[in-house]
């Protein structure tokens, strides 16, 4: 039997937030840039009813939501992000998160940093 997966996502959602480790870049706020990619079994009666899809702009509520608190690591933002992602869509079989921090303040002008986790539902 063959089944249909739809993906809904957002990426390279843009904020100016409050996370680094060092008490500097905390203060001094960094860029960030976030994508996020939900998906899930496709069973859709009806393609125009966004009630039978995720709306993107729930994904997008979630990420200002988590990206606004202050943290020391990459990582704490993307298992929040993932963590309520799986609370609210838990029809989801596969997530990832990846948050991208334009400018570490290491002195390598072109290098960002990023983190990435991924979700897969044990079926
Ligand atoms: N795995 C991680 N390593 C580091 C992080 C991070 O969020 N995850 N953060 C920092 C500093 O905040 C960084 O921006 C200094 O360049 C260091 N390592």
């Amino acid at each position: 039997m063959s089944q249909i997966t739809q993906e809904v996502a957002l990426t390279n959602v843009r904020f100016y937030a409050p996370i680094g480790y060092y008490a500097e870049e905390r203060l001094l706020g960094n860029e960030f840039f976030v994508d996020v990619a939900v998906r899930f079994p496709f069973q859709n009666p009806d393609a125009e009813q966004l009630s039978n899809t995720i709306n993107y702009e729930g994904l997008f509520a979630i990420l200002s939501r988590v990206m606004k608190r202050e943290r020391l690591l990459l990582e704490s933002a993307a298992e929040e992000i993932l963590s309520v992602a799986r609370d609210c869509y838990s029809f989801a079989v596969e997530i990832d998160v990846m948050i991208r921090k334009t400018t570490p303040p290491f002195g390598k002008d072109h290098a960002h940093s990023s983190v990435k986790l991924h979700y897969r539902k044990q079926l």
